[in-house]
């Protein structure tokens, strides 16, 4: 029997990168892009290449040299195979039995690549369902604890990401986190409160072909905040209020504020950050929002930004020639469905 599961982008819409730093974010799963992994039964355990994501074989020398300096030397496989180690890990600490039979998995996504929009994890996140009902084992590992087997798969590869992305994959909807200090080493995870995805405005995705590779994006604040440094530890203390912040005025659809709490959002990741590692394509991508007065942030660590136009139809008519101009991509946000079901009371 074939199984599938899919897996939808993400966008960080307040509070990232906090989810790293025992911060707060607010995310939502975007149906706009999806990753889907397949397993059949096999005889043998494969884990198939994606024949563009995986490529071994090139059409000369500088087309193997273009694709390393534009995307990096790896696909997807090692995210498939650090996904069944972290599987088995998990089962064997929590005394889940396994069946021996074998199985091939295979993956497609068309999540823009390392554009901040979670294409990683999603592939991680969609292989582990199938894994979870492959071996029947899905009532075993609780919803809340998936996150952060996910986000293990990606440690495994020394690839530094944080909670949040995984939590909007695996809960879908729009999610408000909690990463408490307390709960993350008492438990694991943070606290997860699903909302309702109708309280959002509509918001668009502005993105260009241009990967940014997050664990690099990550690595010097990362060190950064481990020293104490004073500026990311107040930065991150600070961008983790924008989520309480952001949550509040949801809720009392006071957009004004909540356009006001995205833009700082970005103004405090720049400052934190530096214009050099941002990069300076997705810094343009802000402030060509911006100059149609949008309020514009990125979504994940940098490829793509999301765009909140508060005045209207004719605000979003020229944020769409202002991207035309630039040759950026714009498109509407789809909020993926709810796994857990929203507590409306939040
Ligand atoms: N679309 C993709 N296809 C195959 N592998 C991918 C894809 N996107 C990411 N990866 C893998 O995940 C790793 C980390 O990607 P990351 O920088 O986290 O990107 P993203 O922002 O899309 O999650 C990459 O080095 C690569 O091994
Ligand atoms: O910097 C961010 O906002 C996020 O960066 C990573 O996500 P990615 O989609 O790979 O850019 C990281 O995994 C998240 O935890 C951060 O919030
Ligand atoms: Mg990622």
């Amino acid at each position: 029997m074939t199984i599938q599961h899919t897996a939808y982008a993400r966008v960080g819409l307040l509070g990232n990168p906090s989810d790293g730093y025992f911060g707060k974010t607010l995310a939502f799963s975007a149906s706009n892009f999806a990753a889907t992994v397949t397993l059949e039964p096999s005889e043998s355990l494969v884990i198939l290449p994606h024949p563009v994501h995986d490529p071994s074989k090139f059409a000369s020398l500088q087309q193997l040299v273009e694709r390393v300096e534009c995307e990096g030397y790896y696909g997807g496989v090692r995210l498939l195979m650090a996904t069944c180690k972290v599987f088995r890990a998990y089962c064997a600490a929590h005394k889940i039995a396994l069946h021996h039979n074998n199985f091939t998995l295979s993956y497609d996504t068309n999540i823009p690549r390392q554009a901040g929009l979670s294409g990683s994890s999603a592939i991680v996140c969609a292989a582990l369902s199938c894994l979870l009902e492959h071996f029947g084992v899905g009532d075993s590992m609780k919803v809340e604890d998936r996150p952060r087997v996910i986000l293990t798969a990606e440690e495994e590869l020394g690839i530094t990401a944080g909670l949040q992305d995984r939590v909007a994959q695996v809960y879908g909807g729009l999610v408000y986190m909690d990463f408490d200090r307390d709960a993350l080493q008492s438990t694991g995870n943070g606290i997860y409160t699903p909302m309702d995805p109708g309280l959002l405005p509509t918001l668009y995705l502005i993105y260009a072909r241009n990967p940014s590779d997050s664990g690099k994006v990550h690595s010097t604040v990362r060190r950064r905040w481990l020293e104490g440094d004073e500026l990311v530890r107040s930065g991150m203390t600070e961008i983790a209020e924008l989520a309480v912040r952001g949550r509040a005025a949801l809720l009392k659809q006071d957009f004004n504020t909540f356009s006001e709490l995205m833009n700082h959002n970005f103004d405090l990741r720049r400052c934190m950050f530096g214009d050099a590692t941002l990069g300076k394509m997705n810094i343009d991508m802000v402030e060509t929002a911006r100059s149609v007065g949008a309020a514009c942030k990125f979504t994940g660590s940098g490829g793509a930004v999301v765009a909140f136009c508060p005045e209207g139809f004719q605000q979003v008519r020229h944020l769409k020639e202002a991207c035309e101009k630039k040759g950026f991509i714009l498109e509407p946000l789809i909020v993926g469905p709810s796994f857990v079901p929203p507590d409306l009371s939040c």
